[in-house]
């Protein structure tokens, strides 16, 4: 098993950037700490970062403009959340993480992908590279949700055959606002066979495991440990938390 090393190396930091190492200084999730990257920036190595780990992978975060993909992994890499107006990502970025998955330390490098149609030629390009994929939707709007098969088509054309691929209905703390039932949601992804969560940026529902399963699912691939079994869908339904709770 390889350990990347450098002087800084430090275990379970994570990292911020975009690719070129440059930011257009806009705020993804609103009040964050920009993510948004150059509109076509060179893909970076995994390698190159300056953390322990042992195995690493990349993820992509898609969906349409506005279901909160940015929130999602500003949530996730720093456990916040501020609302505020939303300002549209520009082309791609990533954020690295690394995650202790049953002692073995994990990199999830997460591209945050632009959900405008304007990227859509730009994005395209890093679907190839991708492990695994979070397809989100939101769940306070019908067209985002409607919109989800043509992203499977999208996925299903782009992305590697065995990339792991998991539906999110986002939002769920919108109560009120909400338009797309959760069974909606259930139903859609029974039909095309990915595991489903809702989830909340806001709140901190599901996001967390989100990634963790996706870790998991990639570690245990990779790993294959006779010892280990791991079901995916069976763990995301065995962990995953209502929208109404906790
Ligand atoms: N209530 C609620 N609002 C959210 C949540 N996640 C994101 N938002 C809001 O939704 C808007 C869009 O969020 P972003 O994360 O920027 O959306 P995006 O998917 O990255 O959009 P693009 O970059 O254009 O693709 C912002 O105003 C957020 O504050 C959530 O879980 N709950
Ligand atoms: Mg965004």
């Amino acid at each position: 098993m390889s350990r990347k090393k450098t002087a800084k190396g430090k275990a379970n930091s994570s990292s911020t950037g975009s690719p070129s190492g440059k930011s257009s200084g806009k705020k993804g999730c609103p009040g964050i700490a920009p993510l948004n990257g150059v509109v076509h920036p060179s893909r970076p190595p995994i390698s190159n970062s300056s953390e322990f780990y042992d195995i690493a992978f990349k993820v992509m975060l898609v969906g349409d403009s506005g279901v909160g993909k940015t929130c999602f992994l500003v949530r996730f890499k720093d456990g916040a959340f501020l609302a505020g107006s939303f300002i549209s990502t520009v082309g791609i970025d990533f954020r690295n993480k690394v995650m202790n998955i049953d002692g073995v330390k994990v990199k999830l490098q997460i591209w945050d992908t632009a959900g405008q149609e304007r990227f859509r030629s730009v994005t395209h390009a890093y679907y190839r590279d991708a492990h695994a994929l979070l397809l989100l939707y939101d769940v306070t709007n019908r067209a985002s949700f409607d919109n989800i098969q043509a992203w499977l088509s999208e996925i299903h054309e782009y992305a590697q055959e065995d990339a792991v691929l998991m539906l999110l209905g986002n939002k769920a703390d919108s109560t009120h606002e909400r338009v797309v039932k959760r069974e909606d949601g259930e139903r859609l992804a029974k039909e095309f066979g990915v595991p489903f969560m809702e989830t909340s940026a806001r709140s901190g529902l599901n996001v967390e495991l989100a990634f963790t399963a996706v870790a998991k699912e990639l570690k245990h691939r990779t790993m294959k440990d006779p010892s280990e079994t791991f079901k995916l869908q069976e763990y995301v339904s065995k962990e995953m938390k209502g929208a109404g709770c906790c």
